[in-house]
């Protein structure tokens, strides 16, 4: 079994192993999850949404909506690995993280010149078409180790000048991302709306469970999304044999998978850039 890992946005040069969900032990890069220069909601403040998931047991952890959280990914997997739920918001995620020691982040050290540049020019009417929404900060990663464990994460600040307590796909199991051991991990990013009516995630490990490649399930799914509700958005997807894929309806999605030493990187539409690992180390 080979061991692979693809992921969207931000990569950081990993010194030497990490070790992952579970002896994910490949570790040849990190992803930064979302948050700081993440999108700002109508009033200016980062909201964020996140959410991991296990194949082996199916267990799951989220947070949706929460503030003043630097790594929200991070409080997903608490949800995970210390609660009986598997989604906390608003509030009850503030507390939970508190009781878990994770400290607060002032809003301000979160946002960017960049997002709060778009912020405003987004405040003006009609300015704020959905193209111009997706895109900026979301963050996935699908994983597959030695065992054939495979995990998924993606985290969020959603929409540009969302409403305050929106809550997208990310924190949503099935919509922004599922993982199963028995047919593969997906992670998908674009316009939450038409993510969460379609159930993206779960859909392409649907196609998937029914014959398809990842690469074939992930056009299934996201073509289903653009002619059912006329969404746009992308998926990265790892099968159980260890076969990848990224793939989008958008203009451009940032990504980096890792597989046999190799370190494939894409931005556009049939990008795929390979650089043996050791070089990019
Ligand atoms: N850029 C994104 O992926 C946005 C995210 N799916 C949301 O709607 O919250």
């Amino acid at each position: 079994m080979s061991h692979c890992a693809c992921a969207r946005f931000q990569l950081h040069r990993a010194r030497g192993r990490k070790k992952g969900l579970s002896s994910f032990e490949h570790g040849a890069f990190l992803v930064r999850f979302a948050c700081h220069g993440s999108v700002l909601n109508e009033k200016g403040y980062i909201e964020m949404d996140a959410i991991i998931m296990d194949g082996k047991n199916l267990d799951s952890g989220a947070v949706s909506a929460v503030r003043n959280i630097a790594n929200p990914i991070k409080l997903a997997r608490l949800v995970m690995e210390k609660t009986d739920h598997m989604l906390l918001t608003c509030e009850g995620a503030t507390l939970f993280a508190k009781a878990q020691g994770i400290p607060e982040t002032p809003n301000d050290t979160l946002i960017t010149e960049r997002s709060r540049k778009r912020w405003m020019k987004n405040l003006k009417e009609n300015s704020n078409p959905i193209a111009d929404q997706i895109g900026l900060g979301t963050v996935g990663a699908v994983a597959i180790d030695c065992e054939g464990n495979m995990a998924c994460a993606t985290s969020t600040g959603g929409l540009t000048n969302k409403m305050v307590g929106r809550v997208g796909d990310t924190a949503c199991i099935g919509s922004g991302g599922y993982a199963d051991n028995n047919v593969g991990a997906v992670s998908t990013t674009g316009h939450g709306e038409s993510i969460m009516k379609v159930i993206l995630a779960r859909l392409i490990l649907h196609y998937m469970e029914q014959g398809k490649s990842p690469e074939e399930a992930a056009d299934a799914g996201l073509n289903y999304m653009k002619s059912r509700v006329e969404g746009t958005g992308g998926a990265i997807i790892v099968n159980s044999s260890g076969d990848w894929t990224a793939k989008f309806s958008t203009n451009q999605m940032s990504w980096a998978a890792v597989k046999d030493d190799q370190l494939h990187i894409g931005i556009y539409h049939g990008e795929n850039n390979v650089i043996p690992l050791e070089k990019a180390l």
